[in-house]
């Protein structure tokens, strides 16, 4: 008899389940909800870590059909991907999400993300240039056209016959941003000229209390901006100031975030969109004057920009005046936003790192020349600077901290790389920052800033030495990579290096007790990343 009242017990309570009251209601409502959900984990876990039926990478287990890993890519892609590199237990497995019904495959081998640039026929970035030129640099319908004519994996139809733009502007990098030619020399000297006449604006024998980062930002803004734009565009504070706040929004600007929650990052944009607007009309009537010769003047800067003003007249109409500028304003983003950055984590590293300072100072007098007549700065032998193995080595050390630059693509035919099959239609990042700190290449002290890693150790031979510093540079690809690779790279490392030259010898510097910042990696995938706070020293010119 006693063991009827359990039984009983269990009946009534299975009763109270199926009667329908309110909590009862609320109750089959969340299973019915989380029953798809529990599915759709259940079925993914049993094909994690195996290649999909095409064959392509591993689907991480998700939970929500259709939003497939969309939430988890919300919460950032390098939280993610070290989610999936503690459950693999080892770097490098590629992976496939699932994101609104589309494909993104996240590529974290060095070597597989070599072979995807490799791949530069059906792996490309040229779909891709319509949403960057309009959603980031503010162009227009007419602008994103002028990029499409002829470029891989986007319709053709009404482009036919129309010249194509992509092309020549990538021919006319290689001729005047490549290694050794005059355009290149030129950019560099008159960055060094203007730095140096900055630089004299601002720092004088007295000592000054300064915010390094926003201090070097100042100095190199309108520095660069004059090395390839000339003095007729306005690089003045209020433009440095919509420059940079628009800059900080980039990554919401991808994400299509509503005004309200970026309030005045698309108006600063515009701002610098208008200088551009006012730059062109005051110098393009110019352009036709000029001898082909002038690597630079004064009015359209580099050669590289009165060429590009002269290709965007033949294919806009002359008062698309958005449209123009637009178009100039990527490759001056390109300038400013990644190397000013970069160049500022080089110089608080130079100076704050113990001991490095005095290292530096002492290799880089090796390529110092005497000043030019009406300046006080010294000069350099940028040939001789960009050889130095200790400078050098402190720039890559901070580009490997400090870029964390992504490699989108778009596959526009099915694609092997490294045996798995990458789908047409579907979306390529190549992770490089997540290569650039992973322990297992680097070691325990991946995330301290060593610039010695990149120099010969003690008692390693030259051979084993170059060996590896070779294999260290193939896991550090701040410049992307294929033939979309960074154009500006060669003028980057020059300018950065000479502007570290310049900060260790020209100043005297208090920093005693300073340390680094950290590094904001909440930027994830936003090129030169910020620090979480600012610096402050003394500085005056010796
Ligand atoms: C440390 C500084 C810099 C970094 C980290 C950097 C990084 C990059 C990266 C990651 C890309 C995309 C490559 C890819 O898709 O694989 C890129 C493209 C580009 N960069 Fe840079 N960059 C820097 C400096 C510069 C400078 C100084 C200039 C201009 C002189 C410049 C102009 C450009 C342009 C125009 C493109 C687009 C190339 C195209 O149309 O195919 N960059 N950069």
């Amino acid at each position: 008899m006693n063991s009827s009242i359990p039984i009983s017990d269990s009946l009534r309570d299975l009763l109270s389940l199926v009667s329908l009251t309110p909590a009862n209601i609320a109750l089959y409502g969340v299973l019915a909800a989380a029953l798809p959900l529990v599915f759709t984990y259940t079925v993914s876990s049993l094909n994690d870590g195996k290649p999909t039926k095409d064959g392509e990478p591993p689907v991480p287990p998700y939970w929500f059909p259709f939003v497939g890993h969309g939430f988890a890519l919300m919460g950032g892609m390098d939280k993610m991907m070290s989610r999936y590199r503690k459950t693999d237990g080892g770097p490098g497995k590629p992976k496939t999400l699932t994101v609104f019904g589309k494909k993104m495959y996240l590529i974290s081998d060095p070597g597989s993300i070599l072979l995807m640039w490799r791949k530069s026929k059906s792996v490309v970035f040229e779909p891709l240039l319509e949403f960057t030129l309009k959603q980031l640099f503010g162009g227009n319908d007419a602008a994103a056209r002028v990029l499409n004519v002829g470029s891989p994996g986007v319709d053709q139809t009404g482009l036919e016959g129309e010249m194509e733009w992509m092309k020549f502007v990538h021919q006319m990098y290689i001729r005047e941003l490549g290694p050794s030619t005059p355009g290149l020399e030129n950019m560099t000297n008159v960055y060094l000229r203007e730095l140096n006449k900055e630089i004299e604006k601002l720092v004088g024998k007295e000592t000054k209390e300064i915010d390094l980062f926003a201090w070097v930002k100042k100095i190199m803004f309108p520095a660069s901006g004059r090395a390839l734009y000339g003095y007729k565009l306005d690089l003045g504070e209020e433009m440095a100031y919509n420059f940079w706040n628009w800059d900080a929004g980039f990554l919401q600007l991808v994400k299509f975030y509503p005004d309200f929650m970026i309030p005045g990052v698309r108006a600063s944009r515009d701002r610098v969109l208008d200088a551009l607007v006012k730059w062109r009309m005051e110098v393009k009537d110019l352009r036709d004057k000029i001898d082909d010769d002038v690597v630079w003047e004064e009015n359209f800067g580099a050669r590289l920009i009165r060429d590009r003003v002269k290709l965007t007249e033949q294919v806009l109409a002359e008062d698309d005046h958005r449209g123009h500028a637009s178009i100039h304003l990527s490759i001056f983003w390109g300038l400013e936003a990644n190397a000013i950055p970069v160049a500022c984590w080089t110089v608080a590293f130079a100076l704050l790192t113990p001991g490095l300072f005095e290292r530096l100072k002492a290799e880089v007098s090796t390529a110092v020349l005497p000043p030019v007549e009406g300046s006080s700065m010294p000069s350099w032998d940028v040939d001789m600077l960009v050889k130095l193995p200790l400078l050098n080595a402190v720039w890559q050390e901070s580009m490997r901290l400090c870029v964390s630059s992504l490699s989108p693509r778009v596959v526009i035919e099915d694609t092997e790389i490294d045996g798995y099959i990458y789908k047409k239609g579907g979306m390529v990042q190549g992770m490089s920052p997540i290569v650039q700190l992973e322990e297992e290449y680097w070691g325990k002290d991946v995330l301290e800033f060593n610039p010695d890693r990149w120099l010969p150790f003690p008692g390693e031979s030259a051979s084993a030495a170059g060996k590896r510093i070779r294999d260290y540079q193939s896991k550090v690809r701040p410049f992307g990579g294929g033939v979309s690779i960074c154009p500006g790279r060669h003028f980057a490392g020059q300018e950065i290096l000479a502007t570290v030259a310049v900060f260790v010898t020209a100043f005297e510097w208090e920093m005693e007790g300073k340390k680094a910042p950290e590094v904001n990696r909440d930027y994830f995938g936003a090129g030169g990343l910020p620090p979480k706070s600012d610096v402050r020293l003394k500085v005056k010119r010796i």
